[in-house]
């Protein structure tokens, strides 16, 4: 019989039993920490926690400039109360007590680059973010197991305590790497939940669907699209063979449809011109993946994502895919696909679906790079 559930039991003020109304209130308190919120996605990102009503404590953590960040946006009258941390002293005050962690910090392309350019300085930040994650936000579940020995007439009590981390949601790119470091250092520190553990790929799903509306002419707040595989290029896989509403598009149209989405983030990067990458459309995506996490941990029912996790639907480490809400073990995840999300984080990771032979084929061809991405990722993670 699981009794409670508790974060950070010994040395956290914020635990949950500590929190100002936990018991009482129909509407759990959580708090969020964004690692990177001084920047050009943190901040809005910020702005979108602050007015996500499910959000009790906003934790806005950069290596610098984050004091004015959080000044700015705790000005607003909606329920969190907000915090500003500075420069690592303050990062384990940043992440103490955290439900998810937001992790968008890290340099952005430039036109020319892909984001794999982005891995020499990326990968290291990410390893030392990760690090601290292990360290200042595992929750300590305690399952008491009460055994009434009739016989004897004695009571016993088996004692069993799980360590859990808090849900990260990883944006720093390359994403299709930093997820597999990510792993690394938690399995390292003792502490990794592959249930607990995204790459965020909304935007690619935010993408699909503008892009999809627009040539389908359907209302855009209809439409669903899954999108699979991981986070660059070619192995960003919509499969707009299962989108909906249905849409009669040529060959032609799949194939131009797909390629844009593919290169969204291209697109946006130059048209920036060299001041960096999607912050607003992503901030948007990032915040809500991290609803889609709130509600799952808050017992929400049927919170679907795609959502770049552990996996086994390929014989890839690492996909994409909807993630569903559910409490089967998740030792088989790797790609990216759609998840269902729950209290434990991921709780199923739903399959494909059928795929056209324009999909099928797209697979195949992702998984040589997306493979060698992941490598790279471990590798680094263990030198
Ligand atoms: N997953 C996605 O779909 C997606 C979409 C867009 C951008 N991105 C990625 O997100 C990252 C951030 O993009 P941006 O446009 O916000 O960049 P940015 O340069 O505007 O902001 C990055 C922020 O990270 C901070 N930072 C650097 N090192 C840090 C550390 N060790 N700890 C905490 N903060 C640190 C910087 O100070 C800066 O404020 C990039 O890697 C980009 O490629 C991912
Ligand atoms: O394209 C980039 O570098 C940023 C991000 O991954 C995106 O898809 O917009």
């Amino acid at each position: 019989m699981m009794l409670r559930s508790i974060k950070s039991l010994a040395t956290s003020p914020s635990s949950h039993i500590l929190r100002r109304g936990y018991a009482s209130e129909a509407v759990p308190d959580r708090k969020v920490a964004v690692l990177g919120a001084a920047g050009g996605i943190g901040q809005p990102l910020a702005l979108l926690m602050k007015l996500n009503p499910l959000v009790s404590s906003l934790a806005l953590y950069d290596i610098a400039n984050t004091p004015g960040v959080a000044a700015d946006v705790g000005h607003i009258n909606t329920r969190s109360e907000v915090s500003g941390y500075s420069g690592e002293a303050e990062l384990g005050k940043a992440l103490e007590g955290a439900d998810v962690v937001i992790i968008p910090a890290g340099v952005p392309r430039k036109p020319g680059m892909t984001r794999d350019d982005l891995f020499n300085i990326n990968a290291g930040i990410v390893k030392g973010l990760c690090q601290a994650i292990a360290k200042y936000c595992p929750h300590v579940s305690i399952e008491i197991l009460l055994k009434q020995v009739c016989l004897y007439a004695t009571v016993k009590f088996d004692g069993l305590v799980k360590l859990y981390l808090a849900l990260v949601n990883m944006i720093s790119n390359p994403v299709n790497s930093t997820v597999p470091i990510a792993a690394e250092v938690f399995k390292k520190a003792g502490t990794y939940d592959p249930k607990r553990l995204f790459g965020v790929t909304t935007l690619d799903v935010v993408r699909a669907k503008t892009f999809y509306a627009g040539k389908a002419k359907v209302p855009v707040a209809e439409v669903n699209v899954p999108v699979v595989g991981g986070h660059a290029g070619i192995t960003i896989l919509p499969l707009f063979s299962q989108a909906t509403p249905k849409a009669n598009l040529s060959d032609a149209e799949i194939t131009a449809l797909t390629k844009r989405t593919q290169d969204g983030g291209t697109e946006v990067v130059e048209a920036k011109a060299g001041k960096g990458s999607a912050t607003l459309s992503m901030a948007y995506a990032g915040a809500i993946f991290a609803d889609a996490c709130l509600k799952g941990l808050n017992g929400a029912p049927d919170v679907v994502e795609c959502s770049y996790v552990q996996s086994t639907i390929t014989e890839l480490p690492f996909f994409a895919s909807k993630v569903l809400r559910c409490f089967a073990p998740l030792s088989d995840v790797a790609l990216w696909y759609p998840v269902r999300l729950g209290k434990n984080g991921v709780e199923e990771v739903l399959g494909l679906g059928p795929l056209s032979d324009y999909e099928k084929e797209g697979l195949e061809k992702l998984k040589p790079e997306l493979q060698s991405s992941i490598e790279k990722g471990i590798k680094f993670a263990n030198q």
